[in-house]
């Protein structure tokens, strides 16, 4: 099939290079013309796994990308992958949906056919049917358009294995034929179908990733009440976790969660719960305890050495999680906020985030290897899951005193003094 991706980003990207590797021929449209050049060379501007072997092997061939929305009038399919970030009052930020609709209508002036136009960002309940259809509808002279929406549910730094298998595909669609034009896009992945209407797709995406940032605050705030007891959150969430109708997944306590998505994600569908006139006392608790941990874990730090001004914290990992150079939300952002108004120098490490990091931090200490950053410190705390931090150990030596909080649980050497999440 012929189809557009609308929006070269993670999803975009990633969607339009696994679409290629099922056998279609793809084109991205990206407003952004260095990234779809970058796309063009078979250069991905993000870091992801497995994908710059997706590009290598299709771009130029069944993958390519512009800034036209020319490709759209020949295309079957068009996939909607622009940002809906957050809004200063929590809502999703629809302009870049509503302007990518428009552009679409306007392409679907031409050519001929059936073409079904189906929206992948992450919506609001209602959007699709409230704005993609009319704007689409209204710029556009072709009879035949159907709508779909399809939610995406791939976790960034996993992304192309997430896309090629994933545990669901959900389809909501306005009628069968377009339900069916988005199923064939995916035949040859094995996963199980959902079929339902646009309205209930798009909200099947908000509570996935609500009920899963619920579990890790859940965590957070038993983790806390665990710390004053004196146990361990970690052995307890794994005799929970063995309950088949909880699963083990998304219980680790820590920093919190961050990235593009739950936080927004959570902010958007209280947003929409109060303007339905609802109280979503339970969600908004999720987005409190999230807001709070990370200035815990400095609080923690500051009862076991002291006053922070004039210390030096060595701050390992950056990005939100590991694998993925994206620091959106990461949960090092507030934490080294936090060091620096109380007086802490930082010293940071990230394998891949530093360079996004010091456009926000410009004025702290970048090191180039965790052990740089531990050496001469008085204290460190971990923000991030990179595997790389597991095997750390005798790099603590290094530093002045031997303090370590574990923002993530993963120090193999974990339960030695000091080491405290
Ligand atoms: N990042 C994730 O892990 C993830 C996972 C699932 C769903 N989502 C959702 O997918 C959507 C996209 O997220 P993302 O992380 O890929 O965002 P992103 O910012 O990385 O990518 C969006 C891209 O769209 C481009 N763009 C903006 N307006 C455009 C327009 N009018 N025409 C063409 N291109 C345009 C931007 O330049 C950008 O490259 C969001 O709704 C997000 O919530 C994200
Ligand atoms: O038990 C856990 C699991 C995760 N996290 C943190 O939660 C955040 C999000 O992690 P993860 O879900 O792995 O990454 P994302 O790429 O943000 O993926 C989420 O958000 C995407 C965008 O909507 C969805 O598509 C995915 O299904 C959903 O997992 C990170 O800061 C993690 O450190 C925890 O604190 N504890």
């Amino acid at each position: 099939m012929r189809i557009t991706v609308v929006g070269g980003g993670y999803v975009g990207l990633v969607t339009g290079a696994c679409f290629a590797e099922l056998g279609h021929t793809v084109d991205i449209v990206e407003i952004d013309a260095r990234k779809a050049a970058a796309i063009n060379a078979g250069r991905a501007p993000i870091h992801e796994r497995g994908l710059d072997m997706l590009l290598e092997r299709h771009a130029g061939e069944r993958l390519s990308a512009g800034t036209d929305y020319g490709p759209v009038a020949e295309a079957d399919l068009s996939f909607v992958c622009v940002g809906t970030p957050p809004a200063a009052d929590g809502s999703a930020d629809l302009s870049m949906v509503a302007a990518a609709s428009r552009s679409i209508g306007e392409a679907l002036r031409d050519g001929n056919g059936l073409h079904t136009v189906v929206v992948k960002s992450t919506v609001p309940p209602g959007t699709t049917a409230g704005l993609v259809v009319p704007a689409i509808l209204e710029h556009s002279g072709r009879n035949e358009i159907g709508f779909a929406m399809n939610p995406e549910f791939l976790r960034e730094g996993r992304a192309v294995e997430d896309f090629l298998h994933p545990d669901r595909i959900v389809i909501g669609s306005r009628d069968d034929r377009s339900g069916e034009a988005v199923a064939a896009v995916y035949r040859g992945l094995s996963a199980p179908v959902v079929r339902c209407g646009l309205t209930a797709a798009e909200m099947i995406k908000y509570a996935s990733n609500a009920l899963l940032a619920t579990k890790i605050s859940f965590s957070n705030e038993v983790g806390n009440v665990c710390k004053r007891l004196g146990i361990d959150v970690y052995e307890v969430m794994e005799g929970v976790g063995m309950d088949h109708r909880v699963s083990p997944h998304f219980l680790s306590a820590g920093a919190g969660f961050g990235g593009s998505c739950f936080p927004k994600d959570v902010a958007a569908l209280v947003s929409l719960a109060e303007s339905l006139g609802e109280e979503p006392a339970l969600l908004r608790s999720v987005l409190d305890v999230n807001d709070r941990q990370p200035l815990r874990l400095v609080g923690l730090l500051e009862e076991k050495i002291g006053d922070l001004a004039g210390k030096r914290v060595a701050v390992l990992g950056l990005a939100f999680k590991d694998n993925t150079d994206d620091i959106r939300e990461s949960r090092a952002i507030p934490v080294i906020a936090e060091l620096l108004r109380r007086g802490a120098a930082v010293a940071a490490y990230d394998p891949l985030a530093v360079p996004s990091m010091r456009r926000v931090f410009p004025g702290i200490d970048y090191a180039a290897s965790a052990a740089d950053a531990l050496r001469g410190a008085d204290a460190c705390l971990v923000m991030t899951e990179w595997p790389e931090f597991s095997d750390l150990n005798g790099e603590f030596d290094l530093m002045k005193s031997r303090v370590v909080i574990e923002g993530r649980r993963i120090l193999s050497c974990g339960g030695k003094e000091g080491i405290c999440w």
